[in-house]
């Protein structure tokens, strides 16, 4: 292909017949395989190379599948363990901890009892304006009376409420000033509701608000600074739900919950206790109501929160899932397994859509009971009412009833669900705080050294002493006791089958995951002993996949803006994708998509190689760097890698051998050990080399001199 036409195409050797673009590629590639007679033997070696390249590649595959599957692997001792862990889960009702850790991100307490209070004087003030009209009605019954008592001074009356006789008054009869008196409270009483709810409805805005985006970064945080191991134990699903349907919850769910269920319960309090003021004989059927209604909801309290936390984990696989499908989707397209994937979405999707049912079903259930127990309550009132109506006035019977039945029309009811869909919310919480609480830092906050690390490292000599690793304390050794120095400036090609720990030495190398014994020296100074900022400050690495954030080429080359444009097209030069950024709308300005969709994996590569360049490290790290780009802009990049950091130590991890045939020493690494570590020419000059051994299997017979370049 060329420039995305089809320039040749036959049989191998039609195409070497050619000697057209497949001619070149082949010459490039094996420079010594031009004559007629070795076709046969290379067409054999190929095959053999062939073989060797997928037979490990498989395994890896396989290896892969398992690790995201979640499958048990064996380790050193021989015990299994799962390198996914399922999500935990709590059970139960939510403890106060994780309530006194909102109040913590939502400001303290001062701050929350403040507004709490703001919020319990609004309704009060709010039951406050239904009584007074209450109140004032029989002050108006009493006027009557009064007014009877002087037409008819026969006849005794009494006070309805009080059972004190009345008093003939002047100041009783003056209407007008009463009436004032009445209508200036119920005034004042309106506004200081009005007040009131702007103010605490302000407070309590500011305070979720704060809680929820206290709690967003610090779960942001600590899930940046978070080990590898987090990451390699963890779907992305899992994250993303938690950031996603969790925070959603905290966000809007749990400030709406917890407002219904502040206002109904003052309302309930607040209305009940005005009732008793009138009618104490209410508090009796009360009493028995209270804790039937507290017994119904002891177990629909248990069960919901159980079923929300089920409900969190399940919308996790299928987060997972989904995740992994758009990720995978050309793969699963191109082996006709799409049928299999919806299959398998559709089942996570019914089981989420149960749960949410189930807690639908579990909120009717309660809501139910609790109405039951809320018109028996009003009935038995509404009979005392009755007994009773010789010694209240028309408007307190008529106050007491509209109380009693406005907790009876489901108030009562919304208030205890609130209440438990209030709790259950803070089960979004509860799983945000397990990880800022949990995840495993990448760097202790105590190590945070501050060396004074100015013009470290000046040479690039990296020393690995008895280095051991593993990834995860019950896996075996990936590093098995690593002795090696590293000199300055010195390119050293490290090469070994698939799975000999060949990257592992470069996670090592910046830390990503913790040595278990030894030490890595550069320039005679412990990596450990450093801040992992400094560290990484210091080394540039090309990794396997090459990473290219959303934003423009300039911002991946230079993300950090310290370069003039003249720096950035010189490295994309030396890099030589300086023609296709030119050619590109918007040039340093184009867009890149995300994991740079939009560019093909060796021009990805390529990028990622002029920001290399750019950072001008004195370690750099090539992992399998060009292992996407053809062989020919593979040679001339090799070259250039090496004019410009020819002042670097250079480590070059490499799959195709006659690429790092010219290095200064070549190390080949053998199930986590040192296999051989010498000079290209020493261990070539032996035939008995593990090299040798690798170059016979990849049939290649290239000599350090005659290597690509
Ligand atoms: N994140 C991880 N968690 C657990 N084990 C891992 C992890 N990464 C690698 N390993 C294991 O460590 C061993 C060495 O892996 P490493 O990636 O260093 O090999 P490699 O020589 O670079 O392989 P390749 O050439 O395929 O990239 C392998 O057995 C691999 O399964």
């Amino acid at each position: 292909m060329k420039d995305g036409q089809i320039s040749e195409s036959g049989t191998h050797d039609e195409l070497l017949g050619l000697s057209g673009e497949y001619a070149r590629l082949i010459q490039t590639y094996h420079p010594e395989e031009e004559e007629e007679e070795e076709e046969e033997k290379e067409r054999e070696e190929s095959r053999k190379d062939e073989l060797s390249q997928t037979q490990p590649s498989q395994e890896n595959d396989e290896k892969k599948d398992e690790k995201k599957a979640g499958s048990p692997v064996k380790d050193g001792k021989g015990t299994s363990a799962e390198l996914i862990k399922e999500e935990s889960m709590e059970s139960g009702m939510v403890s106060m901890a994780t309530y006194s850790s909102y109040v913590h991100y939502a400001g303290g307490w001062c701050k929350v009892i403040g507004t709490g209070l703001f919020i319990v004087l609004s309704n009060a003030f709010l039951v406050a304006t239904n009584a007074w009209p209450a109140i004032w009605l029989r002050a108006a019954d009493m006027q009557n009376v009064e007014y009877q008592v002087i037409t008819n001074t026969n006849d005794t009356y009494t006070d309805y409420y009080t059972g004190a006789p009345y008093e003939e008054t002047d100041e009783s009869l003056d209407l007008d000033e009463r009436l004032d008196f009445y209508v200036g409270f119920y005034v004042a009483l309106f506004l200081a509701v009005l007040v009131m709810f702007v103010l605490s409805s302000k407070f309590y805005v500011i305070l979720v608000l704060r809680a929820a985006s206290n709690l967003h970064n610090a779960l942001f945080t600590r899930v940046i600074e978070s080990s590898m191991i987090f990451f390699d134990t963890t779907p992305l699903g899992r994250i993303l739900n938690r950031f996603s349907k969790d925070m959603d919850e905290v966000d809007l769910d749990l400030p709406n919950c917890l407002l219904r269920m502040i206002y109904c319960l003052c309302f309930c309090v607040i209305g009940e206790l005005g009732a008793c003021v009138f009618l104490p004989w209410n508090i009796l059927p009360f009493l028995l109501f209270m804790p039937a209604c507290l017994f119904i909801l002891r177990f629909f309290r248990c069960g919901f929160c159980d079923i929300k936390r089920l409900n969190n984990i399940c919308r996790s696989r299928l987060v997972s899932h989904l995740s992994a499908t758009m990720q995978g989707h050309a793969t699963i397209k191109a082996f006709c397994k799409s049928n299999y994937f919806i299959r398998r979405y559709e089942a996570l999707l019914d089981s989420d859509t149960q749960l949410l049912q189930t807690v639908q079903m579990a909120i009717r259930w309660a809501a139910v009971r609790l109405d039951s127990l809320a018109a028996l309550n009003a009935g038995v009132v509404t009979v005392i009412i009755i007994l009773w109506r010789n010694h209240m006035s028309n408007s307190i019977m008529g106050f007491v009833l509209y109380i009693v039945s406005s907790l009876c029309i489901g108030t009562i009811q919304t208030t205890f669900i609130a209440l438990t869909e209030t709790e259950s919310s803070f089960i979004a919480v509860e799983r945000l705080l397990e990880y800022i609480q949990t995840l495993p830092p990448e760097e202790a906050k105590t190590e945070k050294k501050s060396q004074d690390v100015t013009g470290w490292p000046s040479e690039g000599r990296v020393q690995f002493k008895g280095v051991k690793m593993r990834y995860q304390p019950h896996l075996p050794l990936v590093l098995k006791d690593i002795n090696l120095v590293f000199e300055p400036r010195e390119k050293v090609g490290i090469v070994g089958r698939t799975g000999s720990g060949k990257s592992s030495l470069g996670i090592a190398l910046f830390r990503l995951t913790q040595i278990c014994e030894g030490s890595i020296l550069i320039d005679g100074m412990d990596i450990g002993k450093l801040s992992l900022q400094d560290l990484r400050n210091s080394l540039s690495i090309i990794p396997q996949d090459p990473v290219l954030f959303i934003g423009t080429i300039r911002y991946n080359i230079d993300p950090f803006n310290e370069h003039p444009d003249h720096e950035l097209w010189e490295a994309l030069e030396k890099t030589h994708i300086k023609q296709t950024i030119t050619n590109l709308d918007g040039k340093l300005g184009a867009p890149v998509l995300e994991n740079g969709e939009n560019f093909s994996v060796g021009e990805r590569q390529l990028i990622c190689m002029a920001r290399a360049l750019l950072r001008k490290s004195k370690v750099l790290l090539l992992d399998e760097a060009t292992a996407a780009i053809d062989t020919h802009t593979d040679s001339l990049i090799q070259q250039t890698i090496r004019d410009a950091f020819q002042d670097c130590t250079m480590l070059i991890i490499a799959h195709r051998l006659n690429t790092v045939l010219d290095c200064d020493k070549i190390l080949v690494m053998d199930q986590g050990q040192v296999g051989e570590f010498d000079s290209p020419s020493n261990l070539l000059a032996n035939p008995n080399s593990k090299l040798s051994a690798m170059l016979e299997a990849a049939g290649d017979k290239t000599t350090p001199g005659q290597s690509s370049p």
